[in-house]
């Protein structure tokens, strides 16, 4: 059997017990840390034993990938990829009640609430059962303690990917952002080369440049400028980074150092996950 026939079994997270849940959570204590408080080893990866698909979670800064590697794997273990920036941007282009508020809180590269961003996934959740969607890949939940307590309350998470680039190339990496106003396709024009030095070795990211259809078509995020880059940076480092200690106490937590561009990245992380083999890898890729 192959590795996506196994991991497609389903014991979808149930929506209404993560917002039934995430309303009772806001006036209950945070749940204690687990008593074995010793770091373990990163987690060696293991397909979820019991037949389900698998429900997993990208971290990483802003800039470092998480959507395209998110996107890639979604595809190849055929399971929603839920991005919550999308979900947020979504929210914002209905131009309802919420959608003035939030532009604010977005375009200063701050977090949006506890209680809005749960109740936006809830509701993403819920849609994606009603499709018969199950499993998922999580990028850009949980960013803060609370929602990583939050959904470690309602669902077994199997991994975390923690996604990792050098700090000179991640505001690069934002700025360069281009999305096709009218496919939605996503691209980079930044030309990351860093040069080897005592400590670290050279690296090279070459842009992802749009085809001529697109070309004329770009557009860019409105909180991909510098200053709000840097700030949201600044969030990550404050906020999310406890995330990353959070699991990596739980085991969880697979590391990922990106070493260059798309091809060679993507090659190295499906052999980390034991997904090198696929007979689907390269189709998830194309
Ligand atoms: N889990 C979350 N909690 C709070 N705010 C969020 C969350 N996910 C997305 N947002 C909001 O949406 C914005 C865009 O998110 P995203 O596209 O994931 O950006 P990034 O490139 O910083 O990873 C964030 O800056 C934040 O305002």
């Amino acid at each position: 059997m192959s590795v996506v026939s196994r991991l497609l079994r389903a014991r979808p997270i149930t929506s209404n017990t993560l917002r039934t849940l995430s309303s009772s959570y806001s006036t209950s204590p945070p749940l204690s840390p687990p008593e074995n408080d010793v770091t373990p080893p990163s987690p060696s990866f293991k397909h979820p034993t019991d037949g389900r698909n698998v429900q997993w979670v990208f971290l990483g800064c802003p800039g470092v990938g998480k959507g395209t590697y998110a996107s890639r794997l979604s595809k190849l273990l055929n399971v929603p990829h839920i991005a919550t920036g999308d979900l947020v941007r979504d929210e914002l282009n209905t131009k309802g009640p919420l959608s003035e508020q939030l532009s604010e809180i977005v375009n200063q590269g701050k977090l949006v609430s506890d209680n809005l961003i749960i109740d936006l996934l809830s509701k993403r959740l819920e849609a994606g059962e009603a499709k018969g969607e199950s499993g998922f890949i999580l990028d850009g939940f949980p960013r803060t303690i609370r929602q990583a307590e939050i959904l470690e309350g309602v669902t077994n998470i199997d991994l975390v990917i923690n996604l990792k680039l050098r700090e000179e190339a991640l505001l690069a990496k934002c700025l360069g952002r281009r999305t096709c106003s009218q496919c939605g396709g996503n691209y980079n024009v930044a030309c990351i080369d860093i040069k080897a030095d005592n400590e670290r070795p050279a690296m090279y990211m070459p842009p992802l440049l749009p085809p001529s259809h697109c070309a004329s078509k770009l557009i860019t995020r409105a909180d991909d400028t510098e200053e709000v880059v840097k700030e949201r940076l600044r969030i990550y480092n404050e906020k999310s980074r406890p995330v990353e200690e959070f699991y990596r106490k739980r085991g969880k937590l697979l590391e990922f150092d990106l070493p260059g561009g798309i091809p060679e990245s993507w090659t190295k992380l499906l052999q980390l996950l034991n997904l090198d083999d696929h007979e689907d890898t390269r189709s998830a890729a194309a």
